[in-house]
C-alpha cells in the first residue's frame, strides 16, 4: 500500500453512504489501507469536518457488513476524512482543493498519490476531468488514478465521445471504471475454476456444455430512481454491462498465470467473436418487457407504469432476455441466454451451466429429465452446486437430482466495492472495464436499442413476482431448452409461504 489522498466527487450522496464508506471501513479494519491513507470528501453544500466524518460514521453503522463496535478504531478511521465545498461546475473550487490536497500530502513523504473518485451523475464526469488536469490537481507528485461510475455513456456515440474527453485528462492505464458486478468475489473466481481445475478446464467447451444460463432478478421496482431509470431501461441499466461481463467472465479462456493485460485482451476476443444480431432477427432473440402490478413475497406490488414518477404509457423495459451466440472454437453453438428484470421472483443472480448428456440424441435434458448442472451462485448467496443425475433406488427406472454443493457466509465475503477500491489503489486493473471492452458492448447493443426506438420488438408485459414474460421461456423452448432451477424456487418460495402463514 502506499500514500494516497482519495478525493471522493460526490461523498454527500447514496453511492457513497451506502458502499464507498463500508468498503473503505472494513479495507482498514483489515490492515488494507496505508497509515497515510486520507479522503477528502466533496459536495456542493457546506460541511464541516466533524459533521463529514458523523456523516461517515452513520454510514458505516448502517451499511457495513461487519457490525461497527469498537469506538476506538472507529475514531482512528474517521481522523482520515475530511470535507471541502466544490460545486463541479465552479473552476477556482478546484484550486482550493488543489491547496487542501497539497497540505493533506506535506505529511505523507516523498510520492503521494491522488486518486479521483466520481460519485456523481454522468453528467459531471467529463467536466470533472477537464478540471482535474485544469487545475493541476492532474499533476501529482506519485500516480494519479480515475475512478469513474457507471453509466458510461448513453449509446456507442456518446459513450465514444466521453472516452475521447476522458482520455485528454487521463490514460487508459490511469481510468478505472467501476462494473461492481466485476467486483463479485465469485465472479473473481469464474476464470480461476476454469484455469486451475483440471475438470473444469477440460469441461468448458462446446464438447460438454449444452448451453448457458445467466439471470440477474431482483424483486425491487423502479424506487425511487424514476428519473433515471425511465430513460435507461434493463437493456442499458444491467445488460450492456453487468450480463455482458459476466458473460465475458464465464467465456475467456485463459492462459496460465494471466496478467491484467491479458485477461482483457481475452475477454475483448470474447466480445469481438460474439455474433452481431441482424436487425430483422432481434424480435426473435430479444424479449423486452415490463412488469404490471403483481405479488412479491405475499405482498401485492403496483405495475411499472403506477410508479411514481413515470409518465403514462412508457415503453421502458424493464426486463430483457437474449440469446447470445459466440463464433469461437470453443463455443460455436453453444447458446449463451442472458436475462435480467425488476419485479421478478426472487433476488439472485446466478450463472447455470447445463451439460451435454453424452449417449443422447438430443443432447439438453428434456423439461421433465434431470439435466446434469454447474451452478455459480454470485449474489446475494455466494455457493457452487453441481447437480448430478443419479438413479432413485426408491422409484426403480427413474433417476434424482443429486447434489455437491458448497456455500459461504455472506458477512465473511468482502463487498464487490471492497475488492474494487483496493484493486484501484494498487493499480491492479482485472476487474475493471477496459475502454474495448465497453465500446464492444454499446456496438453489440446498440443494434438493439435501434429497434426498440423503432418499436419493432414488442414489449410483453409480466406480472410482478414472476421470472418476466412467458416469451423468455418460449427463447429457449424454440431450442429445446429451458430455464433450469425457476421451478425448484417457485416451489421453494411457495412453500415458505404456507410456512409463513402457519406460523
Ligand atoms: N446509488 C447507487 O446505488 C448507484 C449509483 N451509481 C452511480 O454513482 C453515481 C452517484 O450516484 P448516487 O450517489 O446515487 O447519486 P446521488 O444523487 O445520491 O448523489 C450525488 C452526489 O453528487 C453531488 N453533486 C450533485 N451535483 C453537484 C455539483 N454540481 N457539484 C458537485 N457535486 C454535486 C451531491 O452532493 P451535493 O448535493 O452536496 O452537491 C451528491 O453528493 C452516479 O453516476 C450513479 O449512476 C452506480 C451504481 C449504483
Ligand atoms: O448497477 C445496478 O445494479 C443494481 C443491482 O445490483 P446488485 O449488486 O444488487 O445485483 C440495480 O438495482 C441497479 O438498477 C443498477 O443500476
Amino acid at each position: 500500500m502506499e500514500a494516497t489522498t482519495f478525493v471522493l466527487f460526490g461523498a454527500t450522496g447514496d453511492l457513497a453512504r451506502r458502499k464507498i464508506y463500508p468498503a473503505l471501513y472494513n479495507l482498514f479494519l483489515d490492515h488494507k489501507l496505508h497509515h497515510s491513507f486520507s479522503v477528502i470528501g466533496l459536495g456542493r453544500r457546506e460541511l464541516a469536518d466533524e459533521a463529514f466524518q458523523a456523516m461517515v460514521e452513520r454510514s458505516i453503522r448502517d451499511f457495513s457488513r461487519r457490525e461497527v463496535n469498537d469506538s476506538a478504531s472507529v475514531r482512528r478511521f474517521l481522523k482520515s476524512f475530511r470535507y471541502n465545498v466544490l460545486d463541479v461546475g465552479h473552476t477556482e473550487d478546484y484550486l482550493k482543493l488543489l491547496q487542501r490536497v497539497e497540505q493533506q500530502e506535506e505529511s505523507m513523504g516523498s510520492s503521494p498519490n491522488r486518486m479521483f473518485y466520481l460519485s456523481v451523475g454522468p453528467e459531471f464526469f467529463e467536466p470533472i476531468a477537464l478540471n482535474i488536469k485544469e487545475s493541476g490537481l492532474g499533476a501529482a507528485k506519485g500516480w494519479k488514478r480515475l475512478v469513474i461510475e457507471k453509466p458510461f455513456g448513453h449509446d456507442l456515440q456518446s459513450a465514444q465521445a466521453l472516452n475521447l474527453k476522458l482520455s485528454e485528462a487521463f490514460s487508459e492505464d490511469e481510468i478505472f471504471r467501476i462494473d461492481h458486478y466485476l467486483g463479485k468475489p465469485m465472479v473473481q473466481e469464474l476464470d480461476v475454476f476454469q484455469q486451475t481445475n483440471p475438470v473444469l478446464h477440460a469441461l468448458w467447451n462446446n464438447r460438454y456444455i449444452a448451453n448457458v444460463q445467466i439471470t440477474a432478478g431482483e424483486t425491487v421496482g423502479v424506487e425511487e430512481r424514476a428519473g433515471y431509470y425511465d430513460h435507461v431501461g434493463a437493456l442499458r441499466d444491467m445488460f450492456q454491462n453487468h450480463m455482458l461481463q459476466l458473460l465475458m467472465m464465464l467465456a475467456i479462456r485463459l492462459p496460465k498465470d494471466s496478467s491484467a493485460d491479458e485477461v482483457r485482451y481475452k475477454k475483448k476476443e470474447v466480445m469481438e467473436a460474439l455474433e452481431p444480431l441482424e436487425e430483422a432477427d432481434i424480435q426473435f432473440k430479444v424479449i423486452r418487457g415490463q412488469y404490471t402490478a403483481g405479488t412479491i413475497k405475499g405482498k401485492p406490488v403496483p405495475g411499472y407504469l403506477s410508479e411514481p414518477g413515470i409518465p403514462a404509457g412508457s415503453m421502458n423495459d424493464t426486463f430483457i432476455a437474449a440469446r447470445l451466440t459466440i463464433d469461437d472454437p470453443f463455443w460455436k453453438g453453444v447458446p449463451f441466454y442472458i436475462r435480467t428484470g425488476k419485479r421478478m421472483k426472487e433476488k439472485s443472480t446466478r450463472i447455470v451451466i447445463e451439460f451435454k448428456e453424452p449417449l443422447k440424441q438430443n443432447s439438453s435434458a428434456a423439461e421433465d429429465d434431470i439435466p446434469n448442472l454447474l451452478v455459480f451462485e454470485i449474489s446475494p448467496n455466494e455457493g457452487i452446486t453441481l447437480q448430478l443425475k443419479a438413479r432413485d433406488p426408491q422409484h426403480k427406472g427413474k433417476f434424482k437430482a443429486m447434489h455437491i454443493d458448497f456455500h459461504t457466509r455472506s458477512i465473511e465475503v468482502p463487498e464487490a466495492y471492497e475488492n474494487l477500491i483496493y484493486d484501484a489503489l494498487h493499480g491492479d486493473p482485472s476487474f475493471f472495464a477496459h475502454w474495448n471492452e465497453v465500446e464492444l458492448s454499446w456496438k453489440w447493443v446498440q443494434p438493439i436499442l435501434n429497434a426498440f426506438d423503432k418499436n419493432t420488438v414488442p414489449l410483453h408485459p409480466y406480472a410482478a413476482g414472476t421470472f418476466g414474460p412467458a416469451e423468455s421461456n418460449q427463447l429457449l423452448a424454440k431450442d429445446g431448452n429451458h430455464w433450469w432451477l425457476d421451478s425448484a424456487i417457485e416451489e421453494v418460495s411457495e412453500l415458505s409461504l404456507r410456512d409463513a402463514s402457519n406460523f
